[in-house]
């Protein structure tokens, strides 16, 4: 059986690469599976680097190959935050509700194409012995000022994507996948990994 091994204690995160991974022919296993005790602390400055620090300090504990996934939203009127602070925007407690409640406060008086955002995915690929790389993907937006939808997970039901006319929580995995940040991610990091088959 194909194994590939996520550093994330992010369930929706883990079903996003299940839908690309899983049709592949790949089992997606997480911290939660191999290593819950490992809390690795998202000290870079972006999210290329805090991706890294999950990839590699899972890849050193178990000296195998192992993805991250760091991403989060860029919103333009807020000069880009929450960015890497997106899981944590309303304290440490990291709720998605609490999340969207405090975006949607803080876009008051925001109207239209001033809302715009981006979702970004920097993911890590950490092989032993060899050099982390990183790959990148984003997802261009508009913060929208109620939920709605049902899939996917965190800002989803607040992000509008105009090339589908949908929220992001209206789209089915598969239709996420496609047109996600983190599906390009993925694809950069499909087109680059030899290991990978
Ligand atoms: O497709 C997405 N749809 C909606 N929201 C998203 C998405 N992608 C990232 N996000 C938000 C969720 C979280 O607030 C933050 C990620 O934070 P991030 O540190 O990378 O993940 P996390 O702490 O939830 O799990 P972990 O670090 O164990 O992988 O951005
Ligand atoms: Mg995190």
């Amino acid at each position: 059986m194909k194994e590939i091994l996520i550093a994330t204690k992010n369930k929706g995160k883990a079903k996003d690469f299940e839908s690309i991974f899983g049709p592949l022919g790949y089992t997606v296993k997480t911290l939660d599976d191999v290593a819950s005790h490992l809390d690795v602390e998202e000290t870079g400055s972006t999210f290329e680097e805090n991706a890294i620090l999950k990839a590699e300090a899972l890849a050193n504990e178990l000296n195998t190959i192992v993805i991250a996934d760091d991403s989060g939203l860029e919103v333009d009127a807020l000069n880009g935050e929450p960015g890497i602070y997106s899981a944590r925007y309303a304290g440490v407690a990291k709720s998605d509700e609490a999340n969207m409640d405090k975006l949607l406060e803080n876009l008051q008086g925001v109207e239209g194409a001033a809302r715009s955002a981006r979702f970004v995915c920097a993911i890590a690929l950490a092989t032993p012995g060899e050099a982390t790389k990183t790959y990148r993907g984003t997802c261009e937006g508009e913060i929208a000022t109620e939920r709605k939808g049902e899939f996917g997970f965190g800002y989803d039901p607040i992000f509008w994507v105009p090339n589908q006319q949908k929220m992001m929580a209206e789209l089915r995995p598969e239709e996420k996948a496609a047109i996600s940040h983190r599906g390009a991610a993925i694809k950069k990091l499909r087109a680059d990994w030899d290991g990978l088959n």
